[in-house]
This record gives structure tokens, sequence and C-alpha cells, in this order.
């Protein structure tokens, strides 16, 4: 099946910073989680996605077509969110959203009066009285009420109480139930992609280490914590991100079966990744 997104060789440069050679797909009716430490170019990557920012090289597509001459079209299809998003402070909730909507052909306003109501978001509330969790709120309301295919999301989640995050995730879910439906969220929050995420793309200093399947990633590594005496050359070639304490080691594997062979006898801990031991090791291995 065509993918939603499709980037192909596509390098942004800035003074301090690049995204270099970045080619990707995401497929369509999945969540794609965008995870890497600061500044390593996730949103960067949902700006070129949007062509709110252009490349220096490479080419992007959505919904298999280019942006430029067809971005009426293509936008009315995706509902975006930035974390900073600027409204104007003196408008209400009810008129900042008359002038969103009409640039949305397929704009429902019974579904983001529905979206209000379950967010706890009164139309006549100005602006700047909302906190920067309820403007999160407010941008996610003009996301979902377009019925977009694709919603390209800058960290949805960042300023919510844990207990909205949660909720939130539930909608998407939701929204995923509808297998034309496409999610790409970039997130510090990485335990709510170790439950949903379909997809996990980890970029660092601008450069993509890896597209995958979250399921893969958890079935490849695991996380071993053991007593030094374990550690000979052959183990500790095995190990990405490896760190040694006083009593003992903890790092990732890839060659899990090196050290289940050690058999229990030994007091070595095996255990399944999340995406944030997966960050953190690929991190620690980078800085060694
Ligand atoms: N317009 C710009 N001009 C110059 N540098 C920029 C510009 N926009 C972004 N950058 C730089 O590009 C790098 C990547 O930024 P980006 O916002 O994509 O990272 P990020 O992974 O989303 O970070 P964070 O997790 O902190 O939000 C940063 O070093 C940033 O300073």
């Amino acid at each position: 099946m065509e993918p939603v997104v499709s980037m192909k060789n596509v390098s942004k440069r800035y003074d301090r910073f690049a995204l270099e050679q970045v080619s990707l797909m995401i497929p369509r009716g999945y969540l794609t989680g965008i995870i890497g430490p600061n500044g390593s170019g996730k949103t960067t990557l949902i700006r070129l996605m949007l062509d709110l920012i252009h490349p220096d090289e490479g080419e992007i597509t959505l919904f298999g077509k280019h942006l430029a001459g067809n971005e009426r079209v293509i936008k009315s299809r995706i509902g975006f969110l930035f974390a900073q998003t600027d409204f104007y402070g003196d408008q209400t909730v009810n008129s900042m959203k008359k002038m969103i909507a009409p640039f949305y052909d397929s704009w429902n306003e019974a579904t983001f009066h529905g979206y209000l109501d379950r967010f706890g978001l009164h139309p006549e509330t100005k602006m700047k009285k909302l906190s920067q969790g309820m403007t999160m709120k407010f941008s996610l309301a003009l996301a979902l009420s377009h019925d977009a295919e694709l919603l390209l999301l800058d960290e949805p989640t960042a300023g919510l109480d844990p207990v909205f995050r949660r909720e939130l995730m539930d909608i998407f879910s939701e929204i995923l139930q509808d297998e034309t439906k496409t999610i790409v969220m970039a997130t510090h929050n990485t335990r709510e992609l170790d439950e949903r995420a379909d997809f996990v793309i980890y970029v660092d200093r601008g450069e993509m280490i890896f597209n995958r399947p979250k399921d893969e990633l958890f079935q490849q590594y695991a996380v071993i914590k053991g007593p030094r005496a374990l550690l000979d050359d052959d183990r500790k070639g095995t190990l990405i991100g490896m760190r040694q304490t006083e009593i003992g080691f903890h790092g990732l594997t890839d060659q899990v079966s090196q050290w289940e062979a050690l058999g229990s006898d030994h007091p070595l801990v095996v255990e399944k990744p999340t995406l944030e031991d997966i960050l953190y090791y690929f991190q620690m291995e980078k800085r060694s």
C-alpha cells in the first residue's frame, strides 16, 4: 500500500544543525512515534512533512503527491499540532475556531463541540485565560475536527496531566480503529509509545537511526544486568551503551542468547526493554 508520508534523501541544514539524507516511509493505518533527545530533529522532521520549511535536498510526498500545487487538498486531509502555537490571546475559543475552520472543507462543527465538552473547554473563554494544557486541548480539538486522515503531532501530550494524557492516547486508539487513519507523533513521553506505537522512528543529531516496528525492537533487544564477574571480553562486546557500577554492569543487547547460555545459576537479570531504555543505551553508546 502506498505510504502516507514518504521522504527520499531529505536534507535540511541550519548553521549549527543538519538533518542529513533522511529516507523514510510512514504506512497508513498506524501510530508512528518519533523519538530522540532534545534538538535531534524531531520537530524539523514534522515541519518538513508539513512543508512549513523546505528541504535543501530530497523529495517529500504526502498521500503520494507533492505538496506544491496540491496544498489545499492535501492540507485539508491533515490535522497538525505544535507544542508552541501562538493563538490570539484576546480571542475566545469560539472566535479563534471561526478563523481556523474555514481552511477546512470537511470541518465538522458537531465534532468540534463534542471535543470541547469532552476536554472541558468553554467556547467563550479567552485564549489568554487558558493554561498550557488547556491550550493544547484546544489545538487538539481543532486537529481532530475535520476528519483528517493524517495527524502530525509535535509533543501532543506536553503540559497535559497524566490522566488526560491517558485519555488522549485512548482517543488516538479510537481514531486508529478506523484503519484508514494515520497518526505521527513526536514525543518525549516514550511510555505512551511503549503501549501504543506501531512504528518508532529514532533520530539523533539529525540522523535517522532507525524506523522500525515497535514489537520488532522489543523482540530484538533486552536489558542485561549482572555482576562484573560475568563480563568477559566476548560478552562485553555484545553490550550496547554498557555502564559499570561498583558492583555490577548494565547494558542493552541484541544477542540475548549469548547471555541466556550462561544458564540460570548466575545472578543475571534479562529484562524486556522500554523505548526509554533503548534510547538511553543508544545514547550512552554514542558517548562512549
Ligand atoms: N530556524 C532555525 N534556524 C536555525 N536552527 C534551527 C532552526 N530551527 C531549528 N533549528 C535547530 O535545529 C535543531 C533541531 O531542532 P528540532 O526542534 O527539530 O529538535 P527536536 O528534536 O524537536 O528537539 P526538542 O526535543 O528539544 O523539541 C536544534 O538544534 C535547533 O536549534
